[in-house]
């Protein structure tokens, strides 16, 4: 049979910050429509990964390929239009700007994009709780509703890869559950591909096809979530 290169390559990348390592040689792979989950304790690198295969971070070693393409050069915008949605860590929402406001520049960089009504119309029916506060400022919203909008602004342009840092992180259980049963959603209905940093087990174990963990920027252990020995993974990712 022939080889299928998975959607997102990584191989051998090595991410610093000025004189300091970070990530040395991690290798990672993420197959079109699976949920990959990323896990490890505070500091490890995990951010760093994310924001090398964002581009916003340039690696001194190593590879980032996606759709068989290497993208290792290429600046963030690129990717993103290439496919790439991205979530960060603490969402970074527009506090000023209301719900509806924030949609939109979602779509922003993508000037060409038609349909803006029925694109914001789609989020809201995957949101209902923004749908009901379209016109609010974004920064008055409850941070489990902010998260919902942070994914939302990734989401509406469609991304071929979702990369989402801690999106659990500071959130209530009842909109954690949510948030889970929407990318479970996302992965089966419409096929988007997931890449989830996560430190919360059961959600991560809960909702992944596949998971790495993280210690000390390598790659230490990995499976699939079924077959990973769950006190092992707690080891690694209790403080
Ligand atoms: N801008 C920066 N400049 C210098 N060092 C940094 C910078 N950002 C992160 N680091 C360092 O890189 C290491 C990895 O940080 P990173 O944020 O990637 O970890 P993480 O696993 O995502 O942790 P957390 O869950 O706390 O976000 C840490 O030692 C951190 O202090």
């Amino acid at each position: 049979m022939q080889y299928k290169e998975p959607l997102l390559n990584i191989r051998g990348l090595a991410v610093g910050y000025g004189q300091s390592l970070v990530l040395s040689d991690v290798a990672l792979e993420v197959p079109e429509g699976q949920v990959v989950c990323l896990m490890g304790r505070n500091g490890v690198g995990k951010t760093t990964l994310l924001k090398a295969i964002m581009g916003l971070l340039n690696p001194r070693a190593g590879q980032v390929r996606f759709a068989e393409n290497d993208l290792t050069k290429w600046a963030p915008h690129r990717r993103a239009k290439a496919g790439f949605g991205y979530v960060p860590q603490g969402r970074h929402i527009f506090p000023y700007l209301t719900v509806n406001e924030n949609l939109l520049m979602g779509l922003e960089a993508f000037p060409g994009k038609k349909g803006r009504p029925e694109a914001v119309d789609r989020m809201y029916t995957l949101f209902p709780a923004l749908k009901l506060n379209p016109k609010k400022t974004a920064g008055t919203l409850s941070g489990g509703q902010q998260q919902q909008l942070a994914l939302a602004r990734a989401l509406i342009r469609q991304p071929r890869l979702l990369l989402l840092d801690e999106p659990t992180e500071g959130i209530q259980p009842s909109i954690v559950q949510e948030i889970e049963e929407l990318l479970q959603r996302l992965r089966d209905q419409q096929d988007t591909t997931i890449l989830l940093v996560e430190q919360f087990l059961d959600f991560a174990l809960g909702i992944a096809d596949y998971c790495y963990v993280m210690e000390k920027g390598a790659i230490v252990l990995e499976g699939t979530a079924r077959d990973l020995d769950y006190n092992l993974v707690r080891e690694y990712v209790a403080v």
